[in-house]
């Protein structure tokens, strides 16, 4: 809001900055768009040069597990992290690296539950397995639900980097979110998913290379690493492992260990431009590599943003930043404090790890559209024309994302916490209604539809309302010990303020105080609980209606040290018992079409 913009104004009154963006930086910012759109033209030209959907949308399921994980870390690795992780661990110290905790688990289950089910299935919208699971019309709610969740987050993803570096450094505003905005849908729509998938390798490079390049420049300017260890803690920015069980406590190892789970689930799990990238690569193996190899360039990601935060802080706690670092501009500040020496590669960093997240949201809102919402109302349209659609598709949600862009400055303060509310109360509910169908063969369609309804409601009901009573903000911790040692009244006053705990919320405020990172769990269990009172209050499916392959064994799993016997009378509702043969050929009917039922063959869960 009009805070954030004119406490960024204060930071940089100094004409410096307006130097600083010498035409070096402009250059690596064009270099950057360039080979962006090198890599769309290569790829728009090359291999079946893009004239099928199967190549346009699915890369022709034949990438190799390197590219497929990299560009997985880069699909959810946006300016937003970039910005927000290390302004949150300036501003409330290092508790936020517990959620690499949640990075095994996170990727572990995807990696052995979902992609397993969801591969065999050959799937292109991983919506379409709500429609074999269920029925036609949860696979709609379901894909409606994702393009208003990856609508809004692309906004955001759009909006921050070029909000902070105009801001920040009087660079076009609206010239920086056009060129971005551009540049990406082309190359989207030309490219399709291999472009995608190779031009997210190459941004998650510059990603990387550009925080490792702050850090470094950043510890020379404090002083060296035992110089920035020193300050950091005497500001107490390391936080310990917090074990305080109070959910309505933003950060503890619960809400990031735990909780962070659940966001990962619904992020690596089910959400469709992860699933996309599974289904691209050429096996399953491949598919299954490429999601462990996620996992330590995740905790990198996390590590140099972590890092970034702390060194940020040694470098400036000594300065009185303190009246700047109000709830919501602390993103915007903290991105000026990295401009000084490298801005061009900064900037470069920011905006690839941008362009990397909208051109995934861009290419997957266009997949779901045409699979879900198009193809099955128009059955006879050609190769040619589906193409053509789905480019035009791609090149209108671009548009629309630069509108959502303006929508998003709205919203409230840090846009980490903005990013991750809108995963919890709209990714939750989606990862519920998989789990829903996975793991309860019992659940039917109306089930399904009431849990995702309820879900919904619920997650808004709480996020809006944690919005409007503000009851969400933790008080940050004191700028650092230099600032206060100046003068020990305010050591004084701070200590006292900071040591009262706010009054208790009771209640229905205490409701709206959960934390964030419990939205996701929270609303996933509001989905399964509600699916399957409704399920059982309308009549259970029975196991033989179930389409096989879309139910994951988790009884039989769970339960796998009993006897063979034991276990064919327990888990008798999981149809695909691993004892059946190899490849189960068998007849199953469509749930929605009265067409003669066709072959498959699903090779059952081993
Ligand atoms: O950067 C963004 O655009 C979204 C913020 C981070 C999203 C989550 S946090 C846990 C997981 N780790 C990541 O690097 N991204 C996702
Ligand atoms: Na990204």
């Amino acid at each position: 809001g009009s805070r954030w913009q004119s406490n960024l104004k204060t930071i940089n009154m100094d004409p410096s900055y307006q130097k600083h963006f010498a035409v070096a930086d402009y250059v690596i910012f064009a270099v950057l768009l360039a080979a962006s759109m090198g890599i769309g033209l290569y790829h728009a030209l090359s291999g079946g040069r893009q004239r099928t959907t199967q190549e346009f949308l699915m890369a022709d399921r034949s990438m190799r597990c390197l590219p497929v994980s990299l560009s997985l870390i880069a699909s959810f690795q946006s300016a937003v992290a970039i910005i927000g992780v290390p302004a949150e661990i300036y501003t409330h110290g290092t508790q936020y690296w517990f959620i690499g905790c949640a990075y095994i688990l996170g990727l572990l289950i995807p990696a052995h539950v979902f992609i397993p089910v969801l591969y065999r299935l050959r799937l292109s919208s991983t919506y379409q397995y709500l429609e074999m699971r269920f029925s036609k019309a949860v696979r709609i709610c379901g894909t409606l639900t994702f393009i208003f969740q990856t609508v809004i987050y692309m906004g955001l993803c759009v909006y921050t980097p070029a909000f902070a570096l105009n801001a920040v450094t009087g660079f076009e505003l609206w010239g920086a979110v056009l060129a971005t905005g551009l540049v990406c849908t082309l190359y989207t729509t030309m490219g399709g998913l291999k472009a995608v998938i190779w031009t997210d390798v190459f941004q998650t490079v510059v990603m990387f290379a550009g925080q490792l390049a702050v850090i470094v420049v950043g510890v020379q300017q404090t002083g060296g690493v035992s110089e920035v260890w020193r300050k950091v803690r005497e500001g107490n920015r390391i936080s310990a492992l917090d074990l305080n069980p109070d959910p309505t406590e933003r950060h503890t190892f619960w809400t990031l260990g735990v909780g962070g789970i659940f966001l990962m689930l619904s992020l690596y799990g089910v959400n469709q431009a992860q699933v996309q990238r599974y289904l691209s690569a050429r096996t399953e193996k491949e598919a299954v590599r490429s999601c462990y190899m996620v996992f330590p360039s995740l905790q990198l990601a996390l590590a140099l943003s972590c890092v970034m935060g702390l060194v940020m802080f040694a470098r400036y706690c000594g300065e009185d930043h303190s009246d700047k670092l109000g709830t919501s501009s602390k993103d915007g500040c903290l991105f000026s404090m990295c401009l000084p020496g490298l801005p061009g590669l900064f900037i470069a960093c920011l905006f690839s790890a941008a362009l990397s997240t909208i051109s995934s949201a861009f290419n997957s809102l266009a997949t779901v559209t045409m699979e879900d919402l198009i193809k099955p109302h128009f059955p006879t349209m050609t190769e040619a024309r589906a193409t053509l659609l789905s480019k035009v598709l791609a090149m209108s949600y671009g548009l629309l994302c630069l509108a959502m862009a303006y929508l998003t400055h709205l919203m409230g303060d840090s846009v980490l916490q903005v990013a991750l509310k809108i995963f919890g109360m709209v990714g939750g509910p989606i990862l519920g209604l998989f789990c829903l169908g996975m793991f309860f063969p019992w659940a039917n369609s109306t089930g399904a539809l009431a849990g995702l309804g309820a879900g919904l409601a619920l997650a808004f009901w709480v996020g809006i309302g944690s919005i409007v009573t503000r009851s969400s903000s933790t008080r940050p911790l004191p700028p650092c010990r230099a600032v206060l040692l100046s003068d020990n009244m305010t050591t004084a006053i701070h200590a006292a303020l900071l040591n009262v705990t706010l009054s208790r919320p009771s209640g229905l405020k205490r409701f709206y105080s959960l934390s964030y990172m419990w939205y996701s769990a929270f609303n996933c269990f509001t989905v399964i609980l509600i699916g399957l009172i409704i399920s059982f209050l309308t009549g259970p499916m029975k196991e033989e209606d179930v389409t096989p392959g879309t139910v994951y064994p988790l009884l039989g799993k769970l339960l796998c040290f009993l006897p063979e016997h034991l276990k064919k009378k327990l888990c008798c509702v999981t149809p695909l018992g691993h004892t059946v043969s190899k490849t189960v050929k068998f007849h199953y009917r469509m749930s929605n079409t009265s067409e003669t039922p066709s072959d498959i063959t699903i090779p059952a869960m081993k």
